[in-house]
């Protein structure tokens, strides 16, 4: 063999070897492509606990994968750049809400009363219309009005004046009866009485409300229901949170107060001195230059009199800086003839200048208004009809006589 035929054959050897490599390689580049597709690397920033063997490619239920499968993945992390869009959003400031007109409340709530109150409303026009009216007919109407809570007096006044009407007109027909039974019960509740609350400044100072009232009448609610009248009429108002007997009082008014942007002025201490309290209101009304300060009252009952010393002592305390231009009694309109002695008794202790009659939503007894104006010689100026933030209305004779005959 030639030289040159030796060096051919080495040749052809290395070209087979060379071939026989390359094919190798190319088979190890694949295999290791497809596993990279079946097992994903971890996501950035989070280190992988176990390096990718064979038996997590094996992708066996018994031994849970430590990653995430590929779809739940979470897309790799961004860059962490602060811009604009990134920053969270501001923390959200409360937001102030707008109160309900308080003129016309009454007109539109009327539905609340008449529910309630329509049985004697319709039970006095049914009675008095059906025709020839005998003494039993007049004694039903009588007892109709006494179950309304109208009293004694105001009853006999009024059934007096229908009977001699009917006697002169001779008629018992519907449109007159009702006719006449609203001019009579208008006359009772008595249009002329003076029912504004005090809300704007006098001479110089805040006027100051005084809130009270027995337990659980509403008195707290009152405040916070007021205060957005208040509120609504653009009134500068201050909240004196004086039921310090209460531990929740004084949250449950600085809640109301809250919801329409007024201030409350409060004790942190449970049983602390309410004179104090209502002292330190009037004094941050002053302050601030508010309209009018409205203070809330523990609730006592009318027959303990330590209680009402108490309260005497609040107003007195108060009036060594300013005048008390309004004591509120709020009565509960479900409790009847009761409501009526706490009237009595808490005008003699604090000169009551206006009623707060609440829960006349649930009652049918809406002749309480006339026999509390009449026991007290005061107004009633509220009423509330419902536990919603604007169901207080100022008190309408005329609405409140339409709702419940119309
Ligand atoms: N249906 C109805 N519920 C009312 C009305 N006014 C108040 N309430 C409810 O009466 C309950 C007592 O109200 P509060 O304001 O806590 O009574 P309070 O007089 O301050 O109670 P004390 O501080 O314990 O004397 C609450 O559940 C009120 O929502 C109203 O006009 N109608």
């Amino acid at each position: 063999m030639s030289a040159i035929d030796t060096l051919w054959e080495y040749l052809a050897v290395a070209v087979g070897i060379l071939v026989i490599l390359g094919g190798l390689t190319f088979g190890l580049l694949r295999g290791r492509a497809g596993r990279t597709k079946d097992l994903p690397a971890p996501p950035s920033g989070q280190p992988s606990t176990t390096s990718p063997t064979s038996q997590e490619a094996n992708d066996s239920p018994t031994t849970a994968p430590s990653r995430a499968p590929v779809d739940t993945l979470p897309p790799p992390a961004e860059s962490t750049e602060v811009t604009e869009e990134t920053l969270p959003p501001p923390p959200s400031r409360p937001t102030v809400e707008t109160p309900d007109a308080p003129a016309g409340r009454l007109q539109r709530l009327r539905a609340r009363l008449a529910r309630s109150n329509s049985a004697l409303g319709k039970g006095l026009l049914a009675l008095l219309s059906r025709g020839q009216l005998d003494e039993e007919a007049w004694e039903e109407v009588e007892d109709t009005l006494l179950a309304a809570d109208l009293g004694v007096q105001a009853t006999t006044e009024l059934v007096d004046k229908l009977r001699t009407r009917v006697k002169i007109e001779n008629t018992t027909d519907e449109a007159s009866v009702r006719r006449w039974l609203h001019e009579d019960l208008l006359a009772l509740v008595d249009p002329s009485m003076d029912r504004s609350v005090a809300n704007s400044r006098i001479e110089g100072r805040p006027a100051v409300v005084l809130v009270v009232g027995v337990n659980g009448t509403g008195k707290t609610t009152t405040v916070g229901k007021l205060a957005r009248v208040l509120v609504a009429e653009d009134k500068d108002v201050v909240l004196g949170a004086a039921d310090t007997f209460r531990a929740a009082a004084a949250d449950q008014l600085q809640t109301w107060g809250e919801r329409v942007g007024v201030p409350t002025i409060r004790s942190d201490r449970e049983g602390a001195d309410p004179a104090a309290v209502a002292f330190d209101a009037v004094k941050a009304g002053a302050e601030l230059e508010a309209d009018v300060v409205v203070i809330d009252t523990a609730g006592r009952l009318h027959n303990k009199v330590g209680l009402m010393d108490e309260l005497g002592k609040v107003k007195r305390v108060i009036e060594k800086q300013s005048p008390v231009d309004e004591v509120l009694l709020v009565l509960d309109a479900t409790t009847g003839q009761n409501g009526l002695r706490q009237a009595e008794v808490f005008g003699q202790v604090v000169d009551v200048t206006g009623i707060v009659l609440t829960k006349l939503d649930g009652t049918a007894k809406g002749g309480i208004v006339v026999a509390v104006q009449r026991q007290l010689g005061v107004p009633v100026k509220l009423v509330g009809l419902g536990e919603g933030p604007d169901d207080l209305a100022p008190f309408d004779p005329e609405a409140f006589v339409s709702a419940i005959l119309d």
